[in-house]
């Protein structure tokens, strides 16, 4: 039987001892679409992810592709060391392979940004994820991880140092790739360092971590490591360690397209949040995580997003001349408030945040 004990309050769910999916991580539905490959087998099919090599000379032109059509695609030539890379997963397999106890000292509180346990979504479903994720800012990393490392030892520092220097390249990394989106957008030099100026998306953009372990499971026919939803913010990046897992929503027909796990690069997604900034151009992602039978999968999502305060609106230059924008203008939390009345109703929150939609609600009565 598997087991679950509560610690320190919270429900802990012992994937290592369960031999058998019970109901409660049960998922209907899971296999209405079929799944087929987006690695190089792909190629010449349409289901190919895209791969954008950001040295390129034609890298914001692949970009617009990728972001118009996928809104997601793979990073490769971000010069982020492979070394690097493979010290961050070590650290990150390490933590998981704490105790349930040490883990769930650092267990996230009902309404909390940050710590240990089910992904955040999670609370919006009555069906449990194959997964247990840890959600940190890393500014704040070295206090935040004190919960999960009270005695500061050797464990900790060296998982501290890690993701510090990981979070350096990150953030040079997610700002060449804000310049490039801009690019992509059809934005001049002087318009894009005007909307720097005016807006200061890449000045102000926060940056939050959440990693996620998906056990091997006995029957992952039955189970899901991470429902399907679309990143709220502007972009992620996801660095899916060996084991792939990570799935795209394709429409016409409707599928899902495996993403491959190509060593040293990142899978990035577009979120909500650049939907809107981009007046819908550039679309958010449908995504899921599956999981393995044979092994445990790692992953690693490194989020961009607005400070919580800011307004997010279109941009008027991706707003077409005598348009009027399609999204009224929102901030993180507020947008993330609606995602959570949609999920319990059965909407899309991006329809909801729709200039449409706020049209609507202000003339109730209109015809
Ligand atoms: C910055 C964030 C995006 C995120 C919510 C969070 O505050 C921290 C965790 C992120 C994550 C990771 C797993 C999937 C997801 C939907 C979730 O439940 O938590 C995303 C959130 C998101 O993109 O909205
Ligand atoms: O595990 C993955 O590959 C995807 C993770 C993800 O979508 C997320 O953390 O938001
Ligand atoms: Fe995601």
């Amino acid at each position: 039987m598997p087991t679950a004990s509560h610690l320190n309050n919270s429900l802990y769910f012992d994937f290592r001892a369960a031999r058998r999916v019970p109901e409660t991580h049960a998922w209907p539905g899971l296999h209405e679409h079929p799944v087929v490959d987006g690695g190089g087998a792909a190629a010449g099919t349409g289901d190919a992810v895209p791969v954008v090599d950001v040295r390129a000379p034609d890298a914001a032109a692949r970009v617009a592709r990728a972001a118009e059509q996928w809104g997601a695609f793979l990073v490769t030539g971000h010069g982020v060391p492979a070394s690097l890379l493979a010290r961050v997963e070590e650290r990150i397999a390490r933590m998981f392979a704490l105790p349930a106890a040490e883990k769930m000292r650092a267990v996230r509180a009902p309404g909390e940004a940050c710590g240990y346990g089910s992904p955040p979504i999670s609370s919006s479903f009555s069906k449990r994820m194959w997964s247990e994720g840890y959600t940190f800012s890393p500014v704040s990393l070295r206090s935040d991880l004190r919960r999960l490392w009270p005695k500061a030892g050797d464990d900790y520092r060296l998982f501290c140092d890690v993701m510090e220097e990981f979070h350096k390249e990150m953030r040079q990394l997610a700002d060449k790739l804000l310049e490039l989106f801009l690019r992509a957008l059809g934005l001049t030099g002087e318009q894009i360092a005007g909307v720097q100026a005016e807006r200061k998306i890449g000045e102000t953009m926060t940056a939050t971590m959440h990693l996620n372990w998906y056990p091997r499971c006995p029957d992952p026919q039955r189970a899901l490591g991470l429902i399907a939803h679309t990143d709220s913010g502007f972009f992620t990046f996801v660095l899916q360690s060996l084991v792939p897992g990570l799935q795209l929503f394709r429409r016409g027909p409707d599928r899902w397209v495996a993403v491959p796990a190509v060593p040293g690069a990142f899978v990035v997604n577009i979120g909500d949040l650049f939907h809107i900034l981009t007046n819908g151009r550039f679309h958010s992602v449908y995504h899921r995580a599956v999981v393995n039978h044979d092994r445990d999968r790692i992953s690693l999502g490194y989020f961009l997003g607005p400070p919580p305060h800011v307004k997010v609106a279109p941009l008027t230059e991706a707003v077409p001349r005598g348009r009027s924008p399609a999204y009224r203008a929102v901030t993180w939390p507020e947008y993330m408030a609606v995602r959570k009345k949609a999920f319990t109703t059965g909407g899309s929150a991006l329809k909801m945040v729709s200039a449409s939609a706020a049209a609507a609600a202000a003339e109730p009565d209109a015809l």
